[in-house]
């Protein structure tokens, strides 16, 4: 059976570096294997979630190239928590309590008072019908906790290997507030196990939640109804802090605005932390079939937003024209050079914004820099004629060499500012027979062409 994932996020802010890497990692794993890939929005807390921050995180899903088989929001899926919610009190797992969140502190101070673990003590289980009528004739509103096993539950971690919780060591999850509304865990075992994940992929902020959610995949769906688990390392600022949607650092928007590459924010976000070296890709595909669990690391890894700077220039340095045709034609840039306009120049570019500056160059109209009037006057005089090739400029500098005496940057540096009005950029052997003869002549005559 091909694997089924999810990515869950709760849509209260735009996706940040973190949330990609598991975005990424959920989606290479079942490329890999031709499997589905789900995206589940978290979003049953109505105050906070958002509908826009939804459709941002598709919008950014769509330009890292994630395309899910599916989209779900727990919002619109009440009616399944609500039957899961009945079973398990219809099997006495799911159990009111009453206390105050007051009462529930006092409680936790004073076991810690005497050593113990601050752990819920069940005194709900021990009220008879009568106290709770009573609790709620005097206006209490339960809420409901999960009644765990206390045994310990072990699985085999994708990334992390032999796993274990002793669940004696944890209070019973609380699964539904006074209000009726649902905390994560219950919404979350109900879909997984509604839409047959097979695997869940997540970062380790999710290890503490494992166990009880395993005895809730049971309790609801059987024994060994769970899918299988793998937490992956998380991903924190340069300086080490951790990353939240709500505070908006390193968002993915933000990237896609300073024109980092999509493929280079990937394999930043899937390589950091792996035993891998951070390096440009050209496809998803291509991370698809290098990764591997095993690879990851259990710390956490540092982002560091100069590094993805760097990749993002070699993602393009290395970006093939077939790859780049769609958006040069969006930047106005067709017809017979484009392809060897993007070959020209690819080196030279930081973003792909850039590709207009050079372009410029090539077909539109720019100011020349004259540095050294007679030494121009002598190349204007001594052009080839046409037709140009990429052989023409070392023709053409060979011959000014021989007849000026020059080498070195006296000899290409005066050529290369009247030419393209630029101190560098790319080779002038590729640029000059785009840039043609008449342009060239016009430029070396001082006259902006
Ligand atoms: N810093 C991180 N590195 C890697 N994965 C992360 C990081 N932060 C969150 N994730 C993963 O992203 C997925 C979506 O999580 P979630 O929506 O709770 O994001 P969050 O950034 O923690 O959210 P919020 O700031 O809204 O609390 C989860 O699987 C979570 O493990």
């Amino acid at each position: 059976m091909p694997p089924v994932v999810r990515f869950a996020p709760s849509p209260t802010g735009r996706i940040h570096i973190g949330n990609v890497r598991t975005a990424l990692i959920n989606f290479l794993f079942v490329t890999k294997d031709r499997g589905r890939f789900i995206l589940r929005f978290d979003d049953t807390d109505v105050a906070r979630s958002k509908q826009e921050y939804a459709e941002a995180i598709e919008e950014d899903l769509k330009w890292l190239g994630i395309a899910p088989d599916l989209i779900v929001h727990q919002s619109k899926r009440f009616p399944l928590y609500d039957a899961a919610a009945a079973k398990l009190r219809g099997v006495g797992r799911l159990y009111p309590c009453y206390e105050t969140a007051e009462e529930l502190e006092r409680r936790r101070k004073r076991q810690q008072a005497r050593g113990l673990p601050p752990i819920y003590d069940r005194a709900a289980l021990t009220l008879t019908e009568a106290d709770r009528a009573a609790l709620e004739a005097a206006g209490r509103r339960p809420h409901w906790r999960f009644l765990l096993d206390h045994v310990v539950v072990h699985w085999d971690d994708l990334v992390r290997g032999a796993s274990h919780i002793d669940c004696a060591s944890l209070s019973d999850p609380v699964l539904v507030r006074e209000d009726g509304t649902y905390l994560y865990t219950l919404p979350s075992v109900v879909d997984d196990l509604d839409l047959e994940i097979s695997h869940i992929i997540r970062g380790e902020d999710h290890v503490t939640n494992t166990a009880v959610q395993i005895q809730l995949f049971e309790a609801l769906g059987g024994a060994n109804a769970a899918p299988v688990f793998g937490h992956h390392n998380l991903l924190t600022t340069a300086s080490g802090e951790g990353l939240s949607k709500r505070s908006g650092a390193l968002s993915i928007g933000t990237l896609r605005e300073e024109g980092i590459e999509p493929l280079a924010v990937a394999a930043c976000a899937v390589l950091t932390g792996t035993s891998d070296s951070v390096h440009p890709v050209q496809s998803l595909d291509e991370l698809a079939a290098d990764f591997d669990f095993s690879h990851v690391s259990r710390n956490q890894a540092r982002f560091d937003p100069a590094e993805l700077k760097t990749l993002s220039a070699r993602t393009l340095h290395q970006m093939s024209f077939a790859a780049a045709a769609g958006r040069l034609a969006l930047a106005g840039i067709s017809g017979p050079n484009a392809e060897a306009f993007w070959f020209a120049v690819r080196g030279n570019l930081e973003t792909f914004g850039d590709v207009a500056i050079w372009w410029a160059v090539v077909e539109g109209t720019i100011a020349p820099a004259i540095e050294d009037a007679d030494f121009i006057a002598a190349a204007r005089a001594l052009l080839p004629a046409e037709p140009w090739n990429q052989t023409t400029w070392a023709e053409w500098t060979n011959l000014l060499k021989t007849q000026t005496n020059r080498k070195g940057r006296a000899l290409y540096h005066p050529l290369r500012l009247a030419l393209t009005g630029r101190e560098q950029g790319p080779e002038l052997a590729a640029l000059l027979p785009l840039i043609g003869r008449a342009k060239a002549e016009a430029r070396l005559s001082g006259r902006a062409a």
